[in-house]
């Protein structure tokens, strides 16, 4: 489903005309199969969100191939990529990044409202997400009227709402104490077994990390597989 190839990327910083070229990732490959969670795990600084930016598309690698749903992400143009992520991607965030206008409900039918989809088919699948993410109950409140873990819950709701193939998320559970961080975590693995999603999490966390199918380490740009976990 995701197979990364010898992939190499370089920062330019420092002021213009005297700039050093940091190397940020140095030949990492990985493979992500359908239906696995997979956790890359990594320090802060060791490259995980440049990784997850480059299997996003929306920065392109020195060097390497990014095939994602057996189409290659690095030989894609703008328009191309944001179509490939509308299709087939679902994003979540250490800080949620709901908007703070719009109640639960709103926020996960937004993608639908954005793609066209009509109010009765829209009022239908946001019930059906908010049943499945169990927030039915607060679906009218705004997010500042909800728990991190609620918020959480939403942001997911809006992920998934467009049925994408594979989740990417950072950090997901880096805002929450440990109760409801278990708590995001089991239902990640539910919707996984439920509806086959493939999930790739960033994090620093080794506890998250084990909660995944398998998991792999970076470390200052390059990355090893590590032990296999049953969850
Ligand atoms: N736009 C940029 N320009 C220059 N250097 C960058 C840029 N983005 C990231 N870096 C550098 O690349 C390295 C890897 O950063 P990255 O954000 O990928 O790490 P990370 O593992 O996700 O860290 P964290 O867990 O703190 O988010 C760091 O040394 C960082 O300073």
């Amino acid at each position: 489903m995701i197979a990364i190839h010898q992939l190499n990327h370089t920062f330019a910083i420092g002021k213009k005309g005297n700039e050093k070229k940091v190397p940020v990732l140095r030949n990492v490959s990985l493979d992500v199969a359908e239906g696995e969670i997979v956790a890359i795990l990594g320090k802060s600084g060791s490259g995980k969100s440049t990784l997850l930016n480059l299997v996003a598309g929306f920065m392109s690698p020195d060097s390497g191939t990014i095939q994602v749903n057996r189409q290659e992400i690095t030989s894609k143009n703008e328009t191309e990529k944001s179509n490939f992520r509308l299709q087939n991607y679902g994003f979540i965030f250490q800080s949620f990044q709901l908007m703070p206008g719009l109640t639960a409900f709103e926020n996960v039918e937004l993608p639908l409202k954005l793609q066209g989809v009509k109010k009765v088919e829209r009022q239908a699948r946001v019930k059906e997400m908010l049943t499945q993410v169990g927030l039915l109950e607060v679906e009218d409140h705004y997010p500042n009227e909800l728990s991190g873990g609620q918020q959480q819950r939403v942001s997911i709701g809006r992920a998934l709402i467009g049925k994408p193939s594979i989740l990417l998320a950072d950090e997901p559970t880096g805002s929450l104490d440990s109760e409801t961080e278990q708590e995001i975590l089991q239902l990640i693995q539910l919707l996984n077994e439920r509806f086959g999603i493939t999930f790739v999490i960033i994090t620093h966390d080794e506890e998250v990390a084990r909660t995944a199918h398998r998991q792999y380490r970076m470390h200052d740009g390059a990355i090893t597989e590590e032990a296999h976990y049953v969850s």
